[in-house]
């Protein structure tokens, strides 16, 4: 059996190169630290039903995302969402409907990375602190102090910050990590006994506190579940925040959502907030992924391209791609 390749991150990157990988023939062995698959794109089972705390729904634009979107979709993996969208500006809740094909995981989110995930051999719950190389070989070590290895290469599929805290054998990567700019989403969960009279069942607001607003069972796979809505916070707001106790974020936004929603708004018998730190790079890049062929070190994500599920989905695409072209 040949040296197995490290991959640290199993979100849509971390998954998409080690699908590549796997196919080309090659030993992949992901580590996580969280206990599932999924990074920003997880969902968390509630009281409430499944919640979707991260990504939201993607679109496709890219040809090659295109293709692998068809295939998820013939697996049951995705379904169209077509949600009756508004937007809120300058205190106006407007309709706003639009042409863009918009895709969620059914029946949640996560569907997609589980499914990306399959057998493929993943050990959560390992936050790895440092990659070192001994005997020509790199070894990762984890919060616990445990050792992993030998690896031929390592694959870093985490948020820029994260990346560059791992990438010091790799000063110039490192570098390139560091200079990614990530900022932070509150995210809150509200569910309500009596579904809200409203027909709204996403909403782009465009002042205030809030960034978005999705009313959970208009999407496909979860027309069952309480009436049930996921608030983001604007980055600004989120960064203003940060620190602040949960009970008072769920307050703040859910003021915020009553005020604009334009229908009375009881008060939710289930409630959960969640602080996303790294959620969006700052601005997007071309880089496609990093790499250095020599030291045997990659890394991907998101922030690698345009800060969006389809974006992460290339990277690890590009990351696999320069690791086998570096192979020979
Ligand atoms: C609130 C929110 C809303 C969003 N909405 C949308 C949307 O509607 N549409 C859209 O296209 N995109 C959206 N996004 C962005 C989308 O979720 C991301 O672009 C995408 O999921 C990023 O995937 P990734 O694999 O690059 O990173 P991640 O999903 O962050 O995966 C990185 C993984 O690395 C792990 N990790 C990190 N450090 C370590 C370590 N030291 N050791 C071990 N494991 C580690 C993490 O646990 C994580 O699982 C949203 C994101 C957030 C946060
Ligand atoms: N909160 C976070 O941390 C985070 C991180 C990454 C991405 N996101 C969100 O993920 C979404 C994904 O982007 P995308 O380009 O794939 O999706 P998209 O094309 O649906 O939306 C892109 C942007 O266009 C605007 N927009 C689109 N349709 C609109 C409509 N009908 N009415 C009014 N405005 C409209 C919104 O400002 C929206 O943010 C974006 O909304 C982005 O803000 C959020």
């Amino acid at each position: 059996m040949s040296t197995p390749i490290a991959i640290i991150g199993a979100g849509v990157a971390g998954l998409s190169a080690a699908h590549a990988l796997h196919a080309a023939g090659l030993d992949i062995q992901l580590f996580d630290k969280s206990r599932g698959s999924g990074g920003r794109m997880a969902s968390k089972r509630s009281e409430a039903g499944v919640l979707d705390l991260g990504a939201q729904y993607f679109t496709v634009r890219d040809r090659r995302f295109a293709e692998v979107v068809a295939q998820w979709r013939q697996q049951g993996w995705v379904a169209q969402w077509s949600p009756n969208l508004y937007h809120f500006n300058r205190g106006q809740l407007s309709h706003s409907p639009d042409e863009q094909e918009r895709w969620v995981g059914t029946p949640r989110m996560s569907a997609i990375t589980r499914g990306l995930l399959g057998e493929l051999p993943a050990h959560f719950t390992r936050r790895i602190t440092e990659i070192f190389r001994s005997d020509r070989h790199w070894h990762l070590q984890d919060a616990e102090g445990e050792t992993h290895g030998p690896f031929s290469r390592v694959l870093i599929a985490a948020p820029a910050p994260q990346a560059a805290a791992l990438l010091g054998a790799a000063p110039k990567l490192a570098a390139a990590a560091a200079s990614v700019q990530m900022e932070p989403t509150w995210a809150v969960a509200l569910a309500f006994d009596t579904p809200l009279d409203t027909r709204v069942e996403g909403c782009f607001v465009q002042e205030g506190p809030l960034d978005w607003l999705a009313r959970t069972r208009s999407k496909p796979g979860r027309e069952d579940q309480p009436d049930t809505w996921v608030l983001h916070g604007s980055s600004a707001w989120s960064k203003q925040h940060l620190g602040l106790p949960k009970e008072d974020v769920i307050e703040l936004l859910h003021g915020a959502f009553a005020e604009l929603i334009g229908c009375a708004v009881p008060a939710p018998r289930f409630t959960l907030a969640h602080r996303w730190l790294y959620a969006r790079p700052t601005q997007g890049h071309q880089w496609g992924a990093l790499a250095d062929g020599d030291l045997g070190i990659y890394a991907c994500g998101d922030w690698c391209l345009s800060g969006r599920v389809e974006g992460a989905w290339l990277s690890g695409q590009e990351a696999a791609r320069r690791l086998l072209e570096h192979l020979g």
